[in-house]
């Protein structure tokens, strides 16, 4: 599907941030940028010359001419030179968003000063600011100075950090995320807070030495518009942006005597670009001081798989195992959701013996403590599972882990635990669980599959059909996991024998 993303900002005649930097960021998520100039900046590498906004009249007319042909799905606003253009964008934004028949999401990058230190105002805008656009802001972006500047509040440490954030969003801003690439707090690292609804996260890095920043949060927050507007949630949506521009500054080189701007490098591909999601429990957090919840404990480095995961059964009964592992089913997994179930821990207890007397590989869902206590080959958990499990207990007891993931954020939240496989869905629609909003698609696989599988097999599941197990097998997944697949087919074993194929044909 095609998306437009429109970019509100100044052009930057060097060339580095800016429209400039919109427009590459934006190509390198393959995704079309309309571009309403709002000033004509006069810079190069050593500083701003001159602002030279463009006229409120002038910005309608663009505004205009897009909105009656190409109708954003995201808005990303970055320099706004005075009071009066900040006026006519909140009345524009506000009429978007009561008429368009998908009102546009709004990510705002709060512009105001320069890499060089220059100001990007003509006036005080704060006021404005608070007064008429945040109000209207889905996202805004701003760094440890911007955050200042309009909450007033320093950010001292993690604390004042989420006061900060609680701020913006008491002024209108229903998300918020808070960049933390002038802190140097732990030293020689890079922290990020982000805050949606009723979450909040942490992320990571080290920090890049380099001069050549310039462009980094205008790139970044166009980034997040593209992500945004193919269908990312918004913490996805930064995660690429961290990484693309982490990317960005290694490869960054000198343009002009003073501070180059950040490069533009495509989709980012290495995982050691992509930042850390803090965990409780992990040296990033302890250095932040956060406290872990009671009774949570962390671990991390889960036994490894001994051969291929392959041809991957999800079934509910014991006697599916059994069916499974006699039509060569490579490995299985007992899901079974109602917990009540009069004969769970008989099943679960046939289910491990089954795959011991096949020499198979069999995951249970959910039961930690009985999979634990039946000695499994390994265990399946999911997200929220992670922070109920005692995950030392299974890390001790030698048995395998599989998590699944939906996401890029879950994908860098699974690898703080090392585990023995990181399952990624649903891929497609399915009706055999309720994942509204969570249907990852080819693409995302694609990108998924490459970063995670030199560290882990990755297995791919939801709505895996034969019709499309060698596109998905296409993007170099080492396992399919099904469920209807193989307990719906009108021949189980011919269904069993297809998949494998299909699995092996897809070059
Ligand atoms: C191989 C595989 N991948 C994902 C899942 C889903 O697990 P989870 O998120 O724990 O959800 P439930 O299966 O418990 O509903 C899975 N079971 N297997
Ligand atoms: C358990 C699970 N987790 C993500 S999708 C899914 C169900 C997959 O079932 P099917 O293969 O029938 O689509
Ligand atoms: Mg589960």
């Amino acid at each position: 599907m095609s998306h437009i993303v429109w970019s509100i900002a100044g052009s930057d005649s060097g060339g580095g941030a800016g429209i400039q930097a919109d427009l590459k960021a934006t190509q390198s998520f393959n995704v079309h940028c309309c571009t309403v100039i709002t000033a004509l900046t006069a810079q190069n590498s050593l500083g701003v010359e001159a602002l030279n906004p463009v006229s409120t009249t002038v910005i309608e007319s663009q505004l205009t001419a897009l909105s009656q042909d190409m109708p954003a799905t995201v808005i990303k606003i970055g320099m706004l030179a005075n009071v009066q253009q900040i006026q006519l964008i909140a009345e524009h934004l506000t009429h978007y968003k009561a008429t368009w028949v998908t009102p546009p999401i709004v990510v705002y990058d709060p512009v105001a000063i320069a890499t060089s230190g220059d100001a990007l105002t003509e006036e005080d805008t704060v006021d404005a600011l608070k007064t008429h656009l945040l109000p209207l802001v889905d996202v805004i972006t701003p760094n440890t100075h911007e955050t200042q500047l309009l909450t007033g509040v320093y950010l001292i440490g993690p604390e004042a950090v989420k006061e900060a954030a609680a701020r913006l969003r008491e002024f209108g801003a229903k998300s918020v995320i808070i960049k933390g690439g002038h802190w140097d707090y732990p030293k020689g690292y890079c922290i990020d807070y982000g805050v949606e609804a009723d979450t909040e996260y942490w992320l990571g890095n080290e920090k890049i030495q380099t001069p050549h920043s310039h462009g980094t949060g205008c790139s970044l927050s166009s980034v997040m518009a593209s992500c945004i507007a193919k269908g990312y949630p918004f913490k996805d949506a930064f995660i690429l942006g961290k990484a693309y521009i982490n990317a960005g500054l290694k490869a960054a080189i000198r343009y002009g005597e003073g501070v180059g701007p950040v490069a533009h490098t495509g989709f980012p591909v290495t995982l050691n670009d992509y930042p850390q999601v803090v965990e409780a429990g992990s040296w990033l957090a302890d250095e932040l001081e956060f406290t872990l919840p009671e009774e949570f404990n962390f671990a991390a480095g889960f036994a490894s798989i001994d051969d291929l995961i392959g041809l991957y059964a999800v079934v509910d009964s014991a006697n599916w195992v059994e069916k499974c592992l006699a039509m060569g089913v490579d490995t299985v997994q007992l899901r079974i959701k109602d917990s009540e179930q009069a004969n769970l821990e008989a099943e679960i207890q046939t289910a491990i013996a089954l795959g011991q007397k096949y020499g198979a590989k069999v995951f249970i869902n959910d039961y930690w403590q009985l999979a634990i206590k039946h000695g499994a080959y390994g265990i399946h958990l999911g997200q929220e599972d992670i922070d109920k499990a005692n995950l030392a207990a299974i890390q001790e007891a030698g048995l395998r882990l599989g998590i699944s993931t939906h996401g890029f954020y879950e994908m860098l939240r699974a690898h703080n635990y090392r585990p023995s496989y990181l399952a990624f869905g649903a891929i497609y629609p399915t009706t055999t669980k309720d994942m509204t909003g969570q249907i990852q698609g080819l693409e995302k696989l694609t990108h998924f599959v490459p970063l995670m599988e030199p560290v882990y097999p990755t297995v791919a599941i939801g709505g895996i059909d034969l019709s499309r197990a060698q596109e998905v097998a296409a993007t170099g997944v080492s396992s399919i996991a099904v469920v209807r697949a193989i307990t719906e087919a009108q021949d189980p074993q011919q269904a069993v024998l297809e998949l494998k194929q299909a699995m092996t044909q897809h070059d």
